[in-house]
């Protein structure tokens, strides 16, 4: 076993998952290091949030391991997602509730309650301004959600860190917070594994970036040296091979 894979928070190895006939991830292996950020991409339908949702134990795989911080959540879902910190697409909050009371329920919820100064801090790391925290979430934007939700995050320092297409729909400024606070989780040894399709999104934050196609990684690509991705090569790159 390589190091890599003795290391990973999260390892798939040669995971196949079909519904009914349709067979979408065959032979599938990918490890995420702790403090390590990986980018999934893919074409629709490639199978990138059928990883996530193995990885959160709602799929089974018919074979082919699977692990979360050493648990398989196929054997043991709740301790697999006690391990993890899962971002939807659609942050799925309460809009009745302030952002101060959302972080204090979810907290709650996962089983670890925190003081309002502790939320309060992290959501001064997460950019959300003060005069929001006691505000309705219904009158809150895409990026204040996001702020909550990985505040949440933030503060309930799990291992792993999974994101599905976390900076659609957020305007520059809310990216570029976003991608600060990404890698203030991954310096503090998260791995996080994000699935998107915004190439430049993935060449700022990730270390790793794999393309899945045919239901495994069909090209991965490291980030090395001061100069990380050349995001006009990757296009090319992962262009040709939707092309061929
Ligand atoms: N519960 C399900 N039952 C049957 N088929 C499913 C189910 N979930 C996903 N699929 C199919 O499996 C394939 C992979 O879906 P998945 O959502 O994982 O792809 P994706 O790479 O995340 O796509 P997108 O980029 O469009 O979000 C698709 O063809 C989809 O229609």
């Amino acid at each position: 076993m390589s190091t890599i894979e003795t290391a990973a928070a999260i390892a798939l190895g040669d995971i196949a998952v079909r519904y009914g006939d349709h067979r979408v991830l065959n032979d599938l292996s990918l490890h995420v290091a702790a403090g390590e950020i990986y980018a999934l991409l893919g074409g629709n339908g490639a199978g990138k949030s059928t990883t996530l949702s193995v990885l959160l134990g709602f799929t089974t795989v018919e074979r082919g391991s699977v692990s979360v911080a050493g648990i398989d959540p196929g054997r043991d879902a709740d301790g697999a997602r006690g391990r993890i910190a899962y971002l939807p697409e659609n942050v799925a909050l309460y809009d009745h509730l302030s952002g101060m009371e959302n972080a204090d329920y979810l907290l709650a919820l996962a089983g670890e309650p925190k003081p309002r100064g502790a939320i309060g801090e992290a959501f001064v790391a997460a950019g959300l301004g003060e005069d929001a925290w006691d505000r309705r979430l219904s009158g809150y934007s895409k990026g204040m959600r996001q702020k909550v939700a990985i505040a949440v995050a933030l503060l309930r320092a799990v291992p792993v860190l999974l994101l599905d297409e976390p900076t659609s729909g957020l305007d520059p400024r809310a990216t570029a917070d976003f991608n600060r606070l990404l890698h203030a989780v991954r310096d503090r040894g998260t791995a996080v594994l994000m699935v998107t399709h915004d190439l430049l999104s993935a060449a700022d934050l990730a270390d790793r970036i794999g393309y899945l196609d045919g239901g495994r990684i069909a090209d991965e690509i490291a980030a090395a040296g001061p100069d990380r991705f050349d995001v006009r090569a990757l296009h090319d790159r992962f262009q040709q091979r939707i092309a061929a």
